[in-house]
């Protein structure tokens, strides 16, 4: 239930079996910002501590503005800490790497490219050649079930079949951990179980680490092994989630015991905080 200690975690020269695959030590992060000539400074992150297991789903969740989308950006080496470390397998982050893949709200697509070509854009920063290249963009477009929509651009994709396409694009890279920010916030709910599905899925055969933000409640029991709850750029709490994998749909997890025990822990975490009531567990 608590955050984990900080010692047990410290990351060693040789990763042992056990060791986390992502460790989070000490993360802060201040912004500044001038306003009126006066320069002012905004703690988004005072000190965050956690680690994430190999093959886990940990979300995070927390009211508006206490530093979800600042802790996954200095994750993925997007943003630089104040102070503190991220590291990967043991190694330090010290900027972007193709062991981590984002996944954004948006997926902000590149609109002249179709989507089998968007898929193909990660792999040929990658240095990824033809014709290996085609046949890897065309492999995890198929594993989002989009193999008919490949020479589509992104305004002829719906809002689903487009996040399917950012996370066909972050997987193809093949990174050890996928990085999500509120993937699926901004899809109808219909879309947003399906995807949910596929996600499960997808994590089922690949194995791959994930950590996922996300303000919808039933989403982060669903999905999570872990819920970690921040508040004003701190973990407040680290709940585990006690439903056992394969997972199956929403519908059929949300009649399990375990599944409104953890949803009920979450909401009683979350309602004292006053933004949280606009943010959190209204959908
Ligand atoms: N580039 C920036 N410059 C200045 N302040 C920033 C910047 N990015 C974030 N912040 C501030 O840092 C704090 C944390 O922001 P962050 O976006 O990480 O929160 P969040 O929990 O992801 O919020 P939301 O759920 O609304 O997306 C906020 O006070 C925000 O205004």
């Amino acid at each position: 239930m608590a955050a984990l200690q900080r010692d047990a975690w410290t990351a060693p020269a040789v990763l042992e079996a056990d060791a986390p695959h992502v460790s989070i030590t000490g993360l802060r992060k201040d912004f500044r910002i001038t306003i009126a000539g006066q320069s002012k400074r905004i703690p988004a992150l005072c000190g965050v501590d956690f680690a994430v297991r190999k093959g886990e789903i940990v979300a995070v969740t927390g009211a508006s503005g206490c530093g979800k989308t600042t802790l996954l950006r200095i994750i993925m080496g997007l943003e630089t800490a104040t102070a503190g470390e991220v590291r990967v397998s043991g190694k330090r982050v010290r900027g972007c790497g193709y062991d981590r893949g984002l996944v954004f709200q948006h997926a902000e697509l590149l609109p002249w490219r179709t989507a089998l070509a968007n898929i193909e854009f990660g792999l040929m920063t990658k240095g990824i050649r033809q014709p290996l290249r085609r046949r890897t963009a065309e492999r995890f477009l198929a594993m989002v079930g989009l193999q008919n929509a490949r020479d589509r651009k992104p305004h002829q994709l719906s809002g689903g079949m487009k996040q399917r396409v950012g996370i066909a694009r972050a997987l193809a890279i093949e990174p050890e951990v996928l990085l999500m920010d509120e993937p699926f916030g901004a899809l109808d709910a219909q879309t947003r179980e399906s995807l949910q599905a596929e996600l499960l899925d997808i994590q089922a055969a690949t194995g791959k680490t994930i950590i996922i933000v996300t303000h919808d409640l039933d989403e982060a029991v669903l999905l999570a092994d872990r819920v970690v709850v921040m508040e004003r750029g701190a973990v407040k709490d680290i709940i585990e989630i006690g439903l056992p994998r394969p997972r199956g749909p929403l519908a059929e997890m949300r009649a399990r015991p375990e599944f409104g025990r953890a949803r009920v822990h979450l909401w009683e975490l979350l309602r004292h905080l006053p933004e949280t009531k606009q943010e959190v567990g209204l959908r």
